[in-house]
């Protein structure tokens, strides 16, 4: 580099740290409005978050954006990236109470991850909440006296015996729900037991997400729905969705959704692991789609065993679903063995047209993805 370029480009430099810098400032600025909307919120009972507005400003944005030159999908990723941290804000807040008089809630497993999480969003939502683990049962009496919700969050393989053998005597009115990820099963062992309302709930995220905004709750109805209405109330005002399903239509996606997803990716490591393949050399070869795989195949083995073991063998039917995976496997990899060219690309034909207009929806969501993965990438990897 000559002295000229050095010199040029420290000036150019200086000014970008200027900007930074006033990037800053701004966030700064915006960060404090949007505590100041939490507080107004806050006071009305209502939920930090706000589908339309945000869908409203998104399109104001891209619009004004597009006039000054600017990618549209450059201030979409900035605002969505600092819509997130405005969720965030409201744990420091808390939340509006939807139920004033409704007794305890009592959590059993409410020292598991997902068990403390609901429990914190509870807590900041005003109920008193009580957790019942492993060691408390000598005291169950007490602690479920006067419980007005009892919330299951245990192992799923402890499930369905726990509320069987422990909860038969909870008071009437008393709501019993679970978080459990299959539902047939444990909504038929709480209306067997449990004689009040009855509702049995999956939430779609693990205890690690940061705030509830934009997530789904699965909801199986079990008895009494409108005694449960609240419930569900105070979960949307946590910003996640509702979705009600029946347990067996849930049960069947999950067959798709959780069992083979994660049995897929259990044996894609699986077989990574036995292939001695070498991670870190795999990772400079990598595109970001491969990097994504590794990263979504290798979180799974960050986890505990238990867990996946629970949800895969949780499900009978899963099998099937399974079985069927590896006879499209065996197939598919027949073509290959053949040379057959021709029928792989008639099956894919078929495969996209099934896709329908999900395939290019789901390129464009997809991309954005990848770029990200590209951008988080530590420099030497
Ligand atoms: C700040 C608000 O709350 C949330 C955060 C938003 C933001 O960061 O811009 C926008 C909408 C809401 O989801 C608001 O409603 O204005």
């Amino acid at each position: 580099m000559t002295e000229k370029t050095t010199a040029e480009l420290e000036q150019l430099r200086d000014k970008i740290d200027e900007v930074d810098q006033q990037l800053l400032d701004l966030i700064r600025k915006r960060l404090d409005l949007v505590a100041r909307v939490g507080v107004v919120k806050h006071g009305a009972g209502l939920p930090i978050y706000a589908p339309q507005r945000e869908a409203n400003m998104l399109a104001r944005r891209r619009a004004e954006a597009s006039d000054m030159g600017i990618p549209p999908q450059l201030i979409e990723d900035i605002l969505r990236r600092l819509m997130r941290e405005s969720y965030l804000n409201e744990k420091d807040m808390g939340f509006k109470q939807v139920k004033t008089d409704l007794g305890k809630v009592v959590i059993i497993g409410g020292e598991g991850a997902l068990g403390k999480l609901f429990g914190q969003m509870l807590t900041l939502s005003g109920y008193q909440v009580h957790s019942l683990d492993k060691d408390d049962w000598q005291q169950a009496d007490s602690i479920l006296d006067g419980a007005g919700l009892v919330l299951v969050s245990v192992p799923i393989r402890l499930t369905c015996e726990l509320i069987r053998d422990k909860l038969g005597h909870l008071p009437e009115h008393c709501i019993l729900a679970d978080l459990t990820s299959v539902k047939e099963a444990p909504l038929k062992a709480m209306l067997e037991t449990h004689k009040g309302p009855v509702v049995g709930l999956h939430p779609m995220f693990g205890p690690d997400v940061g705030s509830l905004a934009k997530q789904v709750v699965v909801v199986c109805e079990g008895r009494q729905p409108e005694a449960c209405e609240w419930l569900l109330e105070q979960i949307g005002i946590w910003g996640a969705r509702v979705v009600q399903a029946s347990a067996d239509k849930h049960d069947e996606a999950m067959q798709l959704v959780q069992a083979m997803r994660h049995f897929s990716t259990f044996v894609y490591g699986l077989n990574l692991c036995r292939e001695q393949a070498d991670i870190a050399s795999l990772l400079q070869f990598s595109s970001p789609i491969y990097r994504l795989e590794l990263a979504m195949v290798g979180r799974l083995f960050a986890q505990s065993p238990e867990l996946y073991a629970d949800i895969i063998f949780a499900q009978d039917k899963s099998q099937q679903a399974i079985g069927d995976y590896l006879d499209n496997y065996a197939n598919a990899l027949e073509l290959l063995r053949k040379g057959d060219r021709e029928t792989f690309m008639q099956w894919f034909a078929e495969v996209s047209q099934w896709f329908g207009d999900f395939a290019p929806q789901f390129r464009n969501e997809s991309r954005a993805m990848l770029q990200s993965v590209n951008d988080m990438k530590p420099a030497h990897q």
